[in-house]
């Protein structure tokens, strides 16, 4: 499994802007479009930033590009905690990518339906074919989810392929993610984590027995590639040979 081990986050996320820019042209060359999930939270905010801005900017064709959602919290587009504002204000205005190509949760349905909502739209996206997308964009948190795979929740025994609803003890929220069969689906699967509170999460995902109650993210295993962007504090609980 490819590792990206950077000195600092910055670097970290120029090695991640390089490769989603790779990925991008390759698809659009092969197949004419590509469809990418992005992840949420504050990680990904500076790589959406660098994508949008020069060189990345001028080295994809933006209107060919995809965008859907990894998982979402259950509120308004408009609100601080919307993965899709972030996106939107770091990445999809500063583009000026058409409405056309964003592919949001509807967080105005009660969680359970906007899942089903998001299934079908997903599968309206890609069909007759099977939900692949190109790429999927994921973070990780200090308790080792990602996208919204939280801990002990039931959403980590679904087996359909597609969007769920989860109720999140530790937020007392609502979310909606993707399941782990849609994502590894995914011709590629590139996590990004920095930082030193993230070390002992990478190490447990990476290392540690598998253990998917406690360590969701160890279900990520795409049919596609899997790579790991990290900075030299994330990495720090890796043996060396790994990192
Ligand atoms: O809640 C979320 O957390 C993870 C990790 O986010 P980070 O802020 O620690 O980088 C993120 O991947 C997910 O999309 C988000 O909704």
């Amino acid at each position: 499994m490819p590792l990206h081990v950077h000195a600092a986050p910055d670097a970290v996320l120029h090695g991640l802007a390089e490769y989603f820019v790779a990925q991008a042209r390759a698809a659009i060359a092969g197949r004419g479009r590509f469809s990418v999930a992005l992840s949420g939270g504050n990680s990904p905010k500076k790589l959406y930033e660098l994508l949008a801005a020069a060189p990345y900017r001028a080295q994809v064709a933006w209107d060919k590009v995809y965008f859907f959602f990894g998982d979402e919290r259950n509120v308004p587009p408009t609100d601080p905690e919307s993965n899709y504002r972030m996106a939107r204000e770091a990445l999809l205005d500063p583009l000026d990518i058409a409405d056309a190509q964003v592919f949001p949760v509807d967080t105005s349905l009660p969680p359970a339906a906007a899942a089903e909502a998001y299934t079908r739209t997903i599968q309206a996206f890609f069909a007759p074919e099977d939900a692949v997308f190109d790429l999927v964009l994921l973070g990780l948190g200090d308790n080792s989810h990602t996208a919204s795979l939280f801990p002990h929740t039931p959403v980590l025994h679904d087996t359909s392929v597609g969007a769920r609803e989860v109720f999140v003890e530790e937020k007392q929220a609502y979310r909606i993610t993707l399941t782990a069969p849609l994502l590894n689906q995914a011709r590629a699967v590139a996590f990004l984590v920095y930082g030193a509170d993230k070390a002992a999460a990478v190490q447990q995902v990476m290392q540690g027995a598998r253990n998917v109650e406690e360590f969701p993210a160890q279900l990520i295993a795409p049919a596609g590639e899997l790579h790991w962007f990290l900075d030299m504090a994330a990495a720090a609980a890796l043996p060396p040979a790994a990192s």
